[in-house]
């Protein structure tokens, strides 16, 4: 999708969680980095329509996320840092199917699309499990099926390999890369996004670079003086 920023500032009272921002991105992948507090959250809620601009807008293919959130729901969806927080009913199976059925398809078609996903992340074997009995890393890929099972045009990742052990990251970092969707990964794992073609570095509410990821990584680390 076409994601546009136009002169778009978010405040909480007070506090300028983001400074006004303006910035076109339509790449695949799109990270994005800087040090706690700097606003990368807040810029994942905007693009998202998960919160209104204080002032400016965005949009996602011209469909603007404040007038037009219906549609912007649609063709978003959004991991969020705690996966196990999203996952909504007892079994992960119910979880992704749910998505669907609230479309109102027919129920071969929801199995169906149930079954597609649990083959795509190689997750047959989590199906009939509940959350709490599920690694980190098979909590992200059972929260992602439970997303892209709803067919979004643009997948936002709130720090997606957060707390998870090498083995898992890898695990996560592949099932990001070899997403046909549009994805953009908020991340403190440099490893997951330095190989990205765009990568947006926050510092105290302001986008203070944009770049390839080796480029953004290096301005991170000057930035973060270390
Ligand atoms: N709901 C809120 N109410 C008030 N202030 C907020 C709220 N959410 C964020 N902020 C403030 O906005 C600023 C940017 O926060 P944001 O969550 O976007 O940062 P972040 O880069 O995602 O941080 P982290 O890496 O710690 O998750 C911070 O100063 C934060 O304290």
């Amino acid at each position: 999708m076409h994601i546009q920023f136009h002169q778009t500032e978010l405040r909480y009272g007070a506090r300028v969680a983001l400074q006004p921002l303006t910035l076109d991105l339509d790449d695949q992948r799109i990270g994005v980095i800087g040090l706690n507090g700097s606003g990368k959250t807040s810029f994942a809620r905007l693009l998202t329509g998960l919160v209104a601009p204080t002032l400016g807008r965005v949009t996602l293919d011209g469909l603007d996320t404040v007038k037009d959130i219906k549609s912007i729901r649609q063709k978003t969806g959004f991991i969020f840092q705690n996966p196990g927080n999203q996952i909504i009913l007892p079994i992960i199976r119910d979880d992704i199917a749910l998505g669907v059925e609230s479309r109102g398809l027919p129920k071969d078609a929801v199995h169906a699309a149930v079954e597609a996903v649990l083959s795509r992340f190689a997750i047959h074997h989590l199906a009939e499990r509940r959350p709490h009995e599920l690694s980190g890393g098979e909590l992200q890929l059972a929260a992602l099926a439970a997303v892209v099972v709803n067919q979004p045009e643009l997948i936002v990742f709130d720090e997606p390999t957060n707390q998870l052990d090498l083995k898992n990251r890898a695990i996560v970092k592949a099932a990001i890369e070899a997403l046909p969707e549009q994805a953009v990964v908020i991340s403190h794992d440099l490893d997951l996004i330095s190989d990205y073609g765009r990568v947006l570095v926050f510092h105290e509410s302001r986008l203070a670079h944009d770049g390839p990821g080796h480029e953004a990584v290096a301005r991170y680390r000057e930035l973060a003086g270390c």
